[in-house]
């Protein structure tokens, strides 16, 4: 079958640019091997977002003495969790799949796509059939998966992966997890909150290294205050099932060894680019260091008329990325607009409590380049919404440009961080000076009306 477009994954990207371009007449195939809505709907950002949210109640109900309420400890039902969250995950896909097969012009194809030559793939479907599909542009975005590390044992013990973890029908007893990223802070603290002993092994000695120290500092300690283990500069050397069905790691730190024992065992060391089965060298597809996609700043990889968009390419990962690579792709090929993705803003936020809310530079990037700076930092002990509401755990920090007093990047480790941050987002998109924001009206009393604060500790920096 010939195709105008031929889009491999339904991710973030892929599936608004399949419906995009079958809207605008282009005869359009989107491939997907699973579940459409790929890892943010059904293995990331959904259920994970929904599990933490049980979480945070549970939290609550545990510290709602400190306002005067007094409740019993909380009754975990891990079913019940488990279940709230594959209701909105399955009700969000079955929207995500109507509209998909509701749009004249594409064709939603269910299988594995193959390159098997230069804009020619086979699509191996579920029922053991298969068809040869051609496109005049294809579009890969087919994701990321767990990396699973090469540690003597691995392969006989049993561990979990983000996504198999969110299926358990218990709570572990002591839950140790490989690396303290992004899913280590955010799975660590739930099942924490949910009851489990939590242990975080990274092997790097600093934690969150893109971070600057003080916000990383900051937040090791509101877990550790939690009651989770971070064991920085610690390898894992080897890995074993014991007899009761516990796991023990043998672990390498500061040149010592010694071994922990755990009831479950989650893997959170990164993610790799699902490429195997596509077959990407087939149809001369260059490769990073790395082995993820390669593209040009218009997201072209070596192939003319071949794009790579989201987690497949080496970048950051994140839905808001994948979902901007698609306006990318389609407003430069149906428009002709010339955008790029060099110099993009990139938003992130990390959904521990408080969360973590990320823009633009930090203070230690902006000053390995060499950026003359200002450095703004309040503490969440003087704001007044955090006093409030009894959420004083965590900091606001921005930085400056110290000539033309620009906005250049912000952490903001609070409640809410990832809304607080947005608002900083929006002044450094209108390039506005800070002034703006530390003299704006904000209504009181918001976390947001605190960036007044946060800027006043410059008047007399
Ligand atoms: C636990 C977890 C939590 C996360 N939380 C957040 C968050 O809070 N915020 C955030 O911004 N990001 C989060 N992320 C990251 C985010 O989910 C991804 O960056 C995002 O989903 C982008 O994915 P994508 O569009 O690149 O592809 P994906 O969504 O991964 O989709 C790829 C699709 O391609 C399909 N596919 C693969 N190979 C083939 C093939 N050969 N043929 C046909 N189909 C194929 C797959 O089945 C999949 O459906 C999280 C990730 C995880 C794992
Ligand atoms: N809120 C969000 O936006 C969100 C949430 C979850 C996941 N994600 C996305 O998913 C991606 C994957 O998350 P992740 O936590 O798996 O990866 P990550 O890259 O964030 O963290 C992996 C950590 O594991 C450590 N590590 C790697 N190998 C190790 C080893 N052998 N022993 C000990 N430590 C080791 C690394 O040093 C690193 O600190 C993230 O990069 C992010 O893009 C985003």
């Amino acid at each position: 079958m010939k195709y105008d477009a031929v889009i491999i994954g339904s991710g973030q990207a892929g599936s608004p640019l399949a419906a995009k371009l079958a809207k605008v007449g282009w005869k359009t195939a989107l491939i997907e091997k699973r579940w459409v809505g790929g890892t943010c709907v059904n293995d990331g950002c959904t259920p994970s977002k929904t599990l933490i949210a049980s979480g945070r109640r549970a939290y609550l109900a545990r510290h709602s003495a400190a306002l005067g309420i007094q409740m019993p400890a909380p009754v975990v039902d891990m079913a019940a969790v488990i279940q709230r969250k594959d209701r909105i995950v399955i009700a969000k896909r079955a929207r995500l799949e109507e509209w998909l097969r509701k749009t004249d012009g594409l064709d939603l194809i269910i299988g594995t796509a193959s390159f098997t030559g230069d804009k020619k793939l086979t699509v191996h479907h579920p029922d053991g059939t298969s068809t040869e599909v051609e496109g005049e542009f294809i579009f890969v975005n087919t994701g990321a998966s767990p990396q699973i590390p090469a540690i003597e044992g691995v392969n006989d013990t049993p561990y979990y992966t983000s996504t198999t973890i969110m299926d358990l029908k218990t709570v572990p007893d002591h839950l140790v997890i490989l690396g303290a990223g992004y899913i280590a802070m955010e799975f660590g603290q739930l099942f924490r909150r949910l009851g489990s002993q939590v242990t975080l092994l990274e092997r790097s000695a600093a934690l969150l290294n893109k971070e600057d120290d003080d916000i990383a500092g900051e937040l090791k300690n509101i877990l550790e205050m939690e009651g989770i283990k971070i064991r920085l500069g610690t390898a894992v050397t080897k890995a074993s099932r014991l007899a009761d069905g516990k796991i023990e790691l043998t672990l390498s730190s500061n040149g010592t060894s010694q071994t922990l024992t755990g009831s479950h065992w989650l893997i959170a060391s990164g993610r790799l680019p699902n490429l195997r089965e596509l077959k990407p060298e087939r149809a001369g597809i260059v490769l990073t260091e790395k082995g993820f996609i390669k593209t040009d700043d218009r997201l072209e990889t070596s192939v003319k008329g071949i794009y790579a968009l989201g987690d497949v390419r080496e970048g950051p990962a994140f839905t808001h990325i994948s979902y901007n690579d698609y306006l990318v792709v389609s407003r430069n090929l149906l428009d002709k607009a010339g955008l790029s993705v060099q110099d993009r803003l990139v938003p992130y936020c990390m959904f521990t409590d408080p969360e973590l809310g990320r823009i633009g530079l930090t203070e230690k990037a902006a000053r390995e380049k060499g950026r003359r700076i200002k450095v703004a930092k309040l503490s969440m002990t003087q704001v007044a919404r955090g006093i409030e509401t009894g959420e004083t755990r965590g900091m606001m920090k921005a930085i400056v440009d110290e000539e033309t007093h620009e906005i250049l990047g912000a952490s903001i480790l609070a409640p809410h961080g990832g809304e607080i941050m947005s608002v900083l987002e929006v002044a450094m998109m209108g390039k506005l000076p800070y002034e703006k924001i530390r003299d704006g009206i904000f209504a009181h009393p918001t976390f947001s009306e605190s960036l007044n604060n946060l800027f006043m500790t410059l008047d007399n920096a």
